[in-house]
């Protein structure tokens, strides 16, 4: 196992949750960051939505980002340089702390200049499928002073993540609660959930 899996499945184990800098490396966001669908995001993206299927509700004054659902299938090169890093993850978890990850769902996200998402659990309330949330972020030069944080609240502390270019971020999506700051700038990020069961078509 390379040392960045290990590093994934230590952070796991110890604390919950795991911080990789560089996971994609700068040529490999860039790349992303040039497809059509982040160029024309505004005009593509859906509002998202708290909830799973009829339970499913629009309320911009707990999340206010805008989604687009990854199709494997059809996934453009750039992506699938990120959704194979994320099938070794998956593999190296599995072996490593006995989660029985069967499959992964991942949407492209971004969240406008204020924009926020309040603290809350990835899991559903009637679905608890999901076990490991993971976030790769994919923006350039961001500084403190623009916002934007990941607040990950602990059991002694709370903890932010600047959402920097390449950072994977990854925790368990039953434990940890977190929240999304509001930021100066557009935050763009690849957001998805490792299941223990396999990925439903349901959101594309
Ligand atoms: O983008 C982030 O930092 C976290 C996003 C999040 O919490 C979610 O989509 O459930
Ligand atoms: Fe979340």
């Amino acid at each position: 196992m390379n040392e960045t899996l290990e590093r994934i499945v230590d952070g796991l184990a110890e604390q919950g949750y795991a911080v990789i800098d560089n996971f994609l490396d700068p040529a490999e966001v860039k790349a992303i960051l040039g497809l059509e669908a982040f160029s024309d995001a505004a005009a593509s993206f859906k509002k998202a939505g708290i909830g799973k299927n009829q339970d499913l509700q629009i309320n911009e004054a707990i999340r206010g980002d805008y989604i687009q659902w990854v199709d494997r299938s059809t996934a453009p090169a750039p992506v699938k340089v990120y959704l194979d890093k994320l099938q070794a993850v998956i593999q190296a978890v599995n072996q490593g702390l006995f989660l029985s990850l069967k499959d992964y769902e991942v949407h492209l996200t971004v969240y406008p200049p204020g924009s926020y998402y309040k603290r809350h659990l990835d899991q559903f309330k009637k679905d608890d499928h999901r076990k490991l949330s993971v976030i790769c972020y994919l923006n350039e030069d961001w500084r403190e002073e623009h916002g934007g944080q990941l607040r990950m609240y602990l059991p002694d502390e709370t903890r932010d993540f600047l959402p920097l270019a390449g950072r994977l971020v990854c925790f368990r999506s039953d434990q940890i609660e977190h929240e999304v700051i509001a930021g100066t700038r557009e935050r763009r990020s690849l957001t998805g959930w490792m299941l223990d069961q396999v990925a439903e078509l349901r959101h594309l």
